[in-house]
């Protein structure tokens, strides 16, 4: 299986000097995690880093001390998300049919989950990690007043790994910049195009570093591995 690593972004919310895949957590880099998972995942056989090049040298020294077995391709990143993981689809080898996306930011997803994705991608268009939510949601107008409360059966977080048939993928990727959509998933991208979009149980612990709590709760959870 492919596996596109979006890690292309400059992690504005954690407020750091650099990319925060750069940061450390728990001894190790964010990035380091992510590609440690990827690399124990035996269904992922490729995988390809979409980057901004001038992260390319660091990324690289992280590499060399991972001694990962699988080849490693670096793709150069966008000004958002949805432009870097188009840009990973265009670079994938032609050999591709599926490919599994999963972000460079949510480094304690488990090589289980990445491989269980795998598999059910065999058998659909496309899926998504996600866990049920356990807050109540409330929709707020821009006053700061609440318009209602859906109902809670229905809400899902999305997580990635994200899997995909390519050709499908690129399809919909396209129409999107044709149209001007602004998404921040590419299960967004399949919604929109009308093609069924599978959920997968994700992981509880499968957070997306976001903010300085986030770090500190990242470090919390791997101290238990
Ligand atoms: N232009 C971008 C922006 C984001 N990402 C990647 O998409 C994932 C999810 O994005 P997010 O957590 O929002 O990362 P940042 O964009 O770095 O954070 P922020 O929005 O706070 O700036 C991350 O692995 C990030 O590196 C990317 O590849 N290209
Ligand atoms: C893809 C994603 O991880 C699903 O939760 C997320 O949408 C990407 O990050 P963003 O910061 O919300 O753009």
């Amino acid at each position: 299986m492919y596996l596109l690593i979006p890690a292309a972004g400059s992690g504005k919310r954690m407020g750091a000097d650099r990319n925060k895949l750069l940061l450390q957590v728990s001894s190790k880099t964010l990035i380091a995690w992510t590609l440690l998972a990827a690399e124990a995942a035996s269904a992922i056989s490729w995988i390809g880093i979409i980057s901004q090049p001038h992260d390319w040298d660091d990324f690289k020294e992280i590499m060399a001390d991972l001694k990962l077995s699988k080849p490693v391709e670096f793709i150069p990143g966008g000004s958002t998300r949805q432009e870097s993981v188009y840009n990973g689809l265009l670079a994938l080898p032609e050999a591709a049919e599926q490919v599994l996306i999963h972000d460079g930011a949510r480094c304690l997803a488990t090589p289980d989950l990445l491989n269980a994705c795998a598999a059910a991608i065999r058998h659909c268009p496309g899926l998504i990690a996600a866990i049920p939510v356990k807050d109540t949601i409330k929709v707020v107008d821009e006053n700061g007043i609440i318009e209602s409360t859906p109902n809670r059966e229905q809400l899902w977080a999305a997580q990635t790994p994200q899997g995909f048939d390519v050709k499908l993928l690129k399809e919909c990727h396209a129409e999107g910049v044709r149209q001007g959509w602004e998404v921040t998933d590419d299960a967004a991208l399949f919604e929109r195009c009308g093609i069924e979009v599978r959920i997968v149980p994700g992981e509880e612990t499968n957070l997306k570093v976001t903010t300085p709590q986030d770090l500190a709760i990242a470090e919390f959870i791997l101290s238990d591995r």
